[in-house]
């Protein structure tokens, strides 16, 4: 910044003040109705904000550029620049100007980041914004990550090689990392910081090692829970989670400058308790986003949500992310939502009920840090209004969930008794010209309001008094800023004003006059105006107080709706789509009759063919699926995976019936990913991914492989594929769903028990292809790859020359890697290769006496003919 030189004003004196101690932010500068940006400030609001530059003392030797917005519009700024990934520290006129003595005191009230915001405006209703900090430890890792906009504060310990992924699973908006410089905290924190940059837009924030100091962390976490020991909260005073979630708090409190009294707990995740979906398989099943265009639309969530409600929207994106593991919890919520469909009048009561609630959780943590407006209060008091219809609803009920639903409904009618009291219903959203708080709450306020209102008739009055007296029937009254309310008579009239007139401006064809009846009067009126919006105010706070005072209340309503409205959007779904409740169990067993994709099922109605699957149990835990391209190989193993994650959601699921033995994690291998960003190849991505499978996939885990070896030469990649198919088989057992072009593999099921086949359907007639997309046992040797090629619009000549050389290829190469051969290389490898070696013993003795330096072209080719032959022969 060019200009620190003492000549500076006042105002820009405290901007330098600010800015240094805001250097990573962009400070807005309030300066009467506008903020002001300056400096390099102003040359990224107006790159951003599409704002005018201009400068600041354009003349002087050190002009400052300048761009300004009205402070009335600031949500939509605030909101493009932490779009575009900015933090903006907020510098506000903290004393009335007209009260200052010299320069107007200001000070930094927030500092608005990615990862900090609290207002709905700047928020996705329906997903959560975290902010999230990593602890690479000499001892283990942790995560933690917090959503201030709701309170919800979370905690894991894992290990530190999974803490990219979890990181990206969470995308959180905003990363905390300790500063690079401080030694303590070495390269592991900048390689991670520069991993999570590269690949993916998270704001990186860093900050003085000390807010990872455990000591410091612990001390800052206790005063701010208020209690002796985090035991309570299941954390032990030496765990890895102090210190990230000590530098979490600290943050927060440098940033917000408000109370953070609506985090109140902090929750371990236990890792056992849900079924793991790492990041790539969230990616590769599309359950939050496609994957080619990263679009919500198309996605499972964005399938399968019916919710009504911000919290009920949030919570189910948390309850896909994270299914649950245990048959019973799993087993409560099918209960639950079985009961609201078997009783749908019930189910749409509660949904009428639950349109138009407010963001209960997203409100408190705004009266919890002093900015709720008199909208929010407004939406609180009516939503407070619908919950004991939606109690009465849900007490009658069966299921153990929503009895406790029921119980959890608390109506707190004492706060909307006060608030419907005291708040305007159709108040304006700021307090600029008041309004917000009822007639009949406060005595005195309606009297200043009547001493106000009075005081405009009042002034009618005197108007019309004064033109009588005067005789002048142009005399106007007006008002400015400057000298209050104000008497105009035109120029040609002036000889006529009265002597008590005290003339006090001069326009070009008029005068301006007071008198003192009329300033004693303003004073009276424009002081009780004042003095109204203040008491206004002030109640306002004192009702944000009292408010604040039913934060954790409140808290837990709002779980217990977010609770309702996941149910109540599982049941509506079931309903309309009409799925059926699996049967849940704990045995490796994985039955699905007439299953179906749940959103490619939706996007293609009845022409979607529903398939079975039988996998563990009496089964095999390993199927391979042949058949064309084209067929609906990736479709069925991509299903079978959705409808496990639905189930262990607590959703029903499309199928005529399924018994579902629960799974620990969900693995996937599936297609191409953009790991090529980071310049590793597809087949160095695809043996990473499945790597990560063979070294973390128990017995209780699904696996879904697609095309694997694919990214490498045909013997390679059917190699790999062939080893690591047995390895699962033999090794792991987990439920397996194994889709590939490598017809070799289907011997597989003949050599293992553990193993079967299924291809897709096909019915070749006259010469046409038709895909039945059925899934039916045994395998198949043909890819229809050319009829695809074909269907695909690739040009005859090339499909027939192509037909001709697959012809070609079928009767010499291929055959020559069969499968077969794999088998038997695998069953009878040795004694094979011993045989081999004794049979033709003359023909390596005379490769090995071979001087390869004095031969000739033709004796090589010769000799190599002659080798031929003999090896035939033996
Ligand atoms: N069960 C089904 N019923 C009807 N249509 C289906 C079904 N499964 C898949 N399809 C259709 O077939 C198309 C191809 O499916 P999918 O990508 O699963 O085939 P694939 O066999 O994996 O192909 P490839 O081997 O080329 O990757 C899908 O886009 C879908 O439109």
């Amino acid at each position: 910044m060019a200009n620190t030189s003492d000549n500076l004003t006042p105002a820009m004196k405290q901007f330098h003040h600010f800015k240094d101690k805001y250097p990573d932010a962009v400070l807005f500068f309030r300066m009467g109705d506008f903020y002001e940006t300056f400096y390099e400030d102003a040359q990224i609001c107006s790159r951003v904000l599409g704002l005018a530059l201009t400068t600041r003392n354009k003349n002087s030797a050190n002009p400052i550029p300048l761009a300004g917005l009205p402070y009335h519009a600031v949500d939509a700024y605030l909101k493009k620049m932490i779009k575009a990934g900015y933090k903006v520290a907020v510098c506000e006129q903290v004393e009335d100007p007209k009260k200052a003595k010299g320069v107007v005191k200001r000070d930094v009230v927030r500092v608005i980041t990615p990862g900090t915001l609290t207002d709905d405006i700047l928020l996705d209703e329906k997903e959560d914004n975290f902010l999230c900090a990593p602890y690479l430890g000499p001892k283990g890792a942790a995560l933690c990550w917090v959503d201030i906009s709701t309170g919800h504060f979370y905690a894991q310990q894992l290990d530190e090689d999974a803490i990219v992924d979890e990181i990206l699973r969470l995308s959180p908006s905003e990363c905390l990392v300790p500063e690079k410089r401080e030694q303590l905290f070495g390269d592991d924190y900048a390689k991670l910081a520069k991993q999570l940059s590269e690949i993916s837009s998270i704001v990186i924030t860093h900050r003085p090692g000390w807010y990872f100091d455990p000591y410091s962390a612990e001390k800052s976490l206790l005063k701010h829970f208020g209690t002796n020991t985090l035991e309570g909260f299941g954390v032990d005073g030496d765990s890895d989670v102090i210190p990230p979630a000590g530098a979490l708090l600290e943050y927060l409190s440098e940033t917000q400058k408000t109370s953070l009294a609506h985090i109140r707990s902090i929750k371990l995740i236990n890792k056992r308790s849900f079924l793991h979906i790492d990041q790539t398989s969230l990616r590769s099943l599309e359950i939050l986003r496609t994957m080619r265009s990263e679009d919500k639309k198309g996605s499972l969530f964005d399938s399968i949500d019916q919710t009504l409600t911000g919290m009920g929207a949030r919570m189910l994106r948390g309850w896909v992310c994270m299914p649950l593991r245990q048959v019973d919890r799993i087993t409560e919520r099918h209960t639950a939502v079985q009961e609201l469909c078997d009783f749908s009048q019930k189910l749409d009561d509660i949904r009428s009920q639950l349109k138009n609630t407010a963001d209960l959780e997203r409100i408190v943590s705004r009266i919890s840090t002093f900015r709720a407006s008199p909208k929010d209060f407004v939406l609180l008091a009516d939503t407070l209004r619908k919950i004991p219809a939606m109690k009465l609803l849900l007490s009658e009920s069966v299921s153990g969930l929503l009895k406790n639903l029921a119980q959890g409904c608390d109506t707190m009618e004492e706060l909307a008794d006060l608030l419907e009291a005291a708040i305007e219903p159709e108040c304006p959203s700021h307090f600029r010209d008041g309004g917000v708080i009822r007639t009949g709450f406060n005595a005195e306020l309606d009297e200043l309001r009547g001493i106000s209102k009075d005081g405009r008739s009042w002034l009618a009055a005197y108007q019309k008094k004064q033109i009588e007296l005067t005789g002048i029937q142009n005399l106007k009254l007006g008002f400015n800023k400057v000298f209050g309310y104000y008497l105009e008579i035109s120029r040609s009239m002036a000889d006529q004003v009265p002597g008590d007139y005290v003339r006090k401006q001069t326009l070009k064809n008029a005068e301006r006059y007071i008198t003192q009846e009329l300033k004693e009067y303003e004073d009276k009126v424009l002081s009780a105006h004042e003095r109204s919006l203040e008491l206004e105010l002030s109640i306002f706070d004192q009702l944000r107080s009292r408010a604040a005072g039913y934060a954790s209340r409140l808290q837990v309503l709002a779980q217990c709706v977010g609770c309702i409205d996941c149910i109540a959007s599982l049941a509506h779904l079931a309903l309309r789509r009409g799925y059926i409740r699996p049967e849940m169990c704990g045995e490796k067993v994985l039955e699905i009759k007439e299953g179906k994709h749940p959103v490619v099922a939706q996007s293609l109605g009845n022409e979607f063919v529903s398939n079975d699957l039988e996998l563990g149990g009496e089964s095999a835990d390993v199927m391979i699926i042949t058949g064309p391209n084209m067929s609906g190989k990736s479709t069925y193993i991509r299903q079978s995976a959705l409808l496990v994650l639905m189930a262990q959601m607590g959703s029903f699921i499309p199928a005529e019936s399924a018994r579902i033995g629960v799974v620990d994690r969900i693995f996937t291998r599936v297609g191409a990913s953009d790991e090529l960003a980071r310049g590793q190849s597809t087949f160095m991505v695809e043996m990473t991914e499945t790597a990560n499978i063979i070294n973390n996939a128990t017995d209780r885990s699904l696996v879904v492989l697609d095309e694997v070896g694919r990214g490498t030469s045909t013997y390679d990649g059917l190699s790999l594929a062939w080893a690591i198919t047995e390895h699962i088989a033999n090794n792991i057992g987990c439920r397996t769903l194994f889709a590939t072009h490598y017809h070799e593999l289907t011997e597989l099921a003949q050599l293992l028990d553990n193993v079967k086949n299924c291809n897709v359907a096909v019915r070749e007639w006259m010469d046409e292809v038709v895909f039945l997309h059925k899934i039916v046992p045994g395998g198949t040797d043909k890819s229809y790859g050319i009829h695809v090629a074909r269907l695909a619009g690739l040009p005859a000549s090339i499909t027939a020359r192509s037909r001709e050389i697959l012809d070609d290829l079928e009767s010499t190469f291929v055959k020559e890697a069969s499968g077969e051969k794999l088998a038997r290389n695998k069953t009878a490898q040795q004694p094979q290769q011993q045989l081999f070696v004794e049979q033709n013993r003359s023909v390596l003795e005379k490769l090995l006496n071979l001087d390869v330096n004095n031969l000739t072209p033709i004796e090589a080719i010769t000799l190599l003919n002659d080798i031929k032959k003999e090896i035939r022969e033996n």
